[in-house]
């Protein structure tokens, strides 16, 4: 657990509805903020009136039954919803203070800013080397070569493929592992420094040594980036997460420090769910 993250007790669990509060020390964490957010797909309200708080340089895991709206929220944080002709929503994104769905917000930028790692690794058909270096010249990051190769390396080292990939990074992403493609997507995302990555299930296409893999991967991108994931894998939140939302129906139910979401929810319906009485 960060250090520096602010300590939650049971009492700061927020009720349905309502904001989190929290301390001043908090505040300087923070990195994105959702006010009443509410989606609808066509007449299917998704989200219902969400509040929540996510924090810098944390782990989040968002946890719940299938269909609950884990997904749908996490496509809100980089507006992947817009993408989709029957969505309508309503309520605040903030991510560092700004509102994400402002009209002058920049959806290019905000994907840079937030990037994003989905269930089945999905590299783009170029060379192991273009997937990472391709986004970071469309994004003028990079002019000349040497930097182009520096920052690649970077990303590969940062993601923990860099020794298995360096002698052959003009071979094509395709050609690498389910776990290694993964990797090569994060070091995609990583490769034009955003702020937050967010991940789809990142471990549900994958083996149980590639999935450890992956895990320890996120405890140390943590220390650069604010990552929100979804799992279905409660014990993979309980390793990874410092912070835990169960999600139910379209609600958040409880959110709170992972240690205290596992050992003492406050929700019957949270502790049914973890302790695997449905779902
Ligand atoms: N593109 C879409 N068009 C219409 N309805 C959708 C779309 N995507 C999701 N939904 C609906 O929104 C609700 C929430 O779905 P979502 O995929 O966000 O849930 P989830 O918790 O991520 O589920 P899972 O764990 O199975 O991936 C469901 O009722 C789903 O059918």
């Amino acid at each position: 657990m960060n250090s520096q993250a602010p300590i939650m007790s049971e009492q700061d669990t927020p009720s349905v509805g309502q904001p989190y509060t929290r301390n001043e020390q908090a505040c300087h964490d923070l990195s994105i903020r959702v006010r009443d957010l509410s989606l609808w797909y066509g007449k299917n309200q998704a989200l219902k009136n969400l509040n929540i708080d996510l924090f810098q340089k944390n782990v989040t895991a968002l946890i719940g039954p299938s269909g609950c709206g884990k997904s749908t929220f996490l496509r809100c944080l980089n507006r992947m919803n817009d993408l989709i002709p029957s969505v309508r929503t309503e309520g605040l994104v903030e991510m560092d203070g700004h509102d994400v769905n402002a009209v002058k917000m920049d959806e290019v930028a905000l994907r840079r800013r937030v990037g994003m790692v989905f269930q089945k690794p999905n590299p783009f058909p170029k060379s192991i080397f273009e997937n990472v270096a391709y986004a970071p010249r469309m994004h003028d990051m990079v002019s000349r070569k040497a930097e182009q190769d520096e920052l690649v390396e970077k990303a590969l080292r940062d993601a923990g493929l860099w020794e298995e990939v360096k002698d052959k990074l003009q071979e094509p992403g395709t050609s690498l592992s389910g776990g290694q493609q993964q990797r090569l997507c994060i070091a995609r995302a990583i490769a034009v420094q955003p702020d937050v990555i967010l991940m789809d299930e990142p471990t549900s296409a994958l083996d149980p040594i590639s999935t450890a893999t992956i895990e320890d991967l996120m405890d140390r991108l943590k220390e650069k980036f604010t990552i929100v994931t979804v799992t279905h894998n409660m014990q993979q939140a309980a390793r990874v997460a410092d912070y835990t939302a169960f999600f139910h129906l379209g609600e958040i139910i409880e959110y709170n420090d992972t240690k205290v979401m596992f050992s003492t929810p406050a929700k019957k319906k949270t502790e049914d769910y973890i302790s695997g009485r449905y779902g």
